[in-house]
């Protein structure tokens, strides 16, 4: 069986160290090369692979291999637009991009398939699908909000997965998500309007990654939790989509739901 070849952004990064120790371990892939800052390079030798910071020539010396990507935006635009030269198919992980930088990484992937994914795990994408069906049958008396929970380190916020379920549940119903987010809450803020979403940001310690849905109604109210014990859940849903990208067509950005349906 021919192995999917596999290029690693940001090896010694939390994700980064998973993804490296899972590809080891996985008899349909191999790992072609990674890439990390110079200072940062010590240890890699272990991977018997090319270690590089310069994106650029791993991917030009690894040409069709799949470049798994959760560093940081800035790291991640310069990425894309070395992909689209190369033409190495990519998958994202990396939260935090601004609308700008997503048009960046939309031009890339008319050039080269790119799937991103802002949150990586089976049981949040299964939330994503679910959630529409909840507010549709919940109805409009039900208050809307979410929270969520990451470790200390983490740099962006909300979380890109709070932005991607408080898009799904806006879209849900019939809102646009600049006009109803609201992110802070503090003073006298007056009652709750009722087209609303709160999105609030909890960090600390060395949590993996929380996400609360809240459906708060007339005398009762439903909690939806998603709670990663491990980065592994994340690090299994990139490779998956690693397997899966290299035989898709460029022309869009892939998501999860795509892939999962698709198989
Ligand atoms: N989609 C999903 O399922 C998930 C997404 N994420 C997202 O992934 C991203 C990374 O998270 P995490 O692993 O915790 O972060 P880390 O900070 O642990 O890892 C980022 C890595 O990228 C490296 N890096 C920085 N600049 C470069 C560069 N120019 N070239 C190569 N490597 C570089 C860092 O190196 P150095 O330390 O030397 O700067 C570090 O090793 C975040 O955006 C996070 O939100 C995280 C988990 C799951
Ligand atoms: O930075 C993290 O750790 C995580 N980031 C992703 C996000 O921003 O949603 C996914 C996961 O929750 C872990």
């Amino acid at each position: 069986m021919a192995r999917t070849p596999i290029i690693i952004m940001g090896a010694q990064g939390r994700m980064g160290a998973t993804l490296a120790r899972l590809t080891q371990n996985d008899p349909e892939l191999e790992l072609a090369g990674v890439v990390e800052q110079a200072a940062n390079q010590s240890g890699l030798e272990h991977l018997g692979c090319p270690v590089s910071e310069d994106a650029s020539t791993i991917l030009t010396q690894a040409q069709g291999a799949t470049v798994i990507d959760f560093t940081a935006p800035t790291v991640t635009v310069n990425l894309a637009r070395t992909a689209a030269e190369t033409g190495n198919p990519l998958v994202i992980g990396t939260t935090g991009l601004s609308e700008d930088q997503q048009q960046e990484i939309a031009a890339a992937a008319a050039q080269t398939p790119v799937f991103w994914a802002p949150n990586m795990s089976v049981g949040v994408n299964v939330l994503l699908e679910m959630l529409p069906q909840l507010v549709r049958m919940l109805g409009s008396l039900y208050d809307v909000e979410l929270s969520e929970i990451h470790h200390k380190f983490k740099k962006d916020a909300p979380s890109g997965t709070a932005l991607k379920l408080a898009q799904v549940l806006a879209e849900a119903k019939g809102w646009d998500l600049k006009q109803v987010a609201q992110y802070c809450r503090e003073g006298i803020i007056g009652e709750r309007p009722e087209e609303e979403i709160g999105v609030q940001t909890l960090r600390g310690g060395d949590v993996v990654g929380d996400h609360t849905v809240y459906f708060f109604g007339p005398g009762e109210r439903i909690e939806v939790t998603h709670r990663a014990h491990s980065r592994e859940t994340f690090a299994q849903g990139a490779l998956r989509a690693a397997k899966w990208i290299g035989q898709q067509e460029p022309g869009k950005i892939y998501s999860m739901a795509e892939m999962v349906l698709s198989e």
